[in-house]
């Protein structure tokens, strides 16, 4: 995998205790908010998550990773799971005080989500192998205690239309990943931290936090 990664808000109204965005004091929004991770942003098991500089409170977001299949653009929410070639388990690790800082000053979130090392991803599961991707269980512990548990029941933003959506603005491509959102319970992670990651009894994964070195 070594493609974009759109990552998007969700939480539905109406449980606001399970949603992310009750905790971030957001606004539920009505249309998909988007932003994109770069290639160099996923890392499989195996690489640390590096705390990016300048960042002191990392945090972790678990996710839903659609995979993209299918070269698309305006594809309608009707064909849009015919473009889904399977999905994975993605952290959609924020740096929450860069966002915070960016959201202050109107700007974008660039190096908040996009810096090298902000998705680690799971293994690929071809979407035969997932009967209802919007019911599945996921969870997030960091050294042994939960701290997200959630299930992309309830996402808000189901995804044919996450994909409908952002295929009406970027040509989605093969190998493409669009994050579906997090439940609520994100919190910092520090160096040295383990950050272990599960979707239901399909994927388990973990990752250790480092901190950032200079390249020479
Ligand atoms: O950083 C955020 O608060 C937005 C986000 O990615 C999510 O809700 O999954
Ligand atoms: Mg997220």
């Amino acid at each position: 995998m070594s493609s974009k990664e759109y990552g998007q808000i969700s939480y539905m109204p109406g449980n606001e205790k399970r949603h992310h965005a009750a905790e971030m004091k957001s606004v539920v929004p009505d249309k998909p908010l988007l932003f994109l991770k770069p290639p160099t942003a996923f890392i499989t098991e195996g690489n640390p998550i590096k705390v990016p500089r300048g960042c002191h409170e990392l945090h972790h977001e678990v996710e839903l990773g659609v995979i993209i299949g299918r070269k698309g653009k305006d594809i309608s929410e009707i064909g849009a799971m015919d473009y889904v070639g399977g999905y994975t388990l993605c952290l959609d690790m924020t740096a929450r005080d860069l966002q915070e800082e960016a959201k202050k000053n109107g700007l974008p979130w660039t190096v908040a989500k996009g810096f090298d090392t902000s998705c680690p991803v799971g293994s690929f599961l071809p979407k035969e192998q997932v009967a209802d991707p919007h019911n599945l269980p996921l969870w997030c512990n960091v050294n042994g205690q939960m701290r997200q548990e959630g299930s992309t029941a309830d996402m808000v933003f189901r995804i044919p239309t996450l994909i409908s959506y952002i295929s009406s603005y970027f040509t989605l491509e093969p190998g493409d990943v669009i994050l579906t959102g997090t439940p609520a319970g994100v919190g910092p992670v520090q160096p040295g931290d383990i950050v272990e990651a599960g979707l239901g009894s399909l994927i388990r994964m973990s990752f250790k936090v480092q901190v950032e070195e200079k390249s020479m």
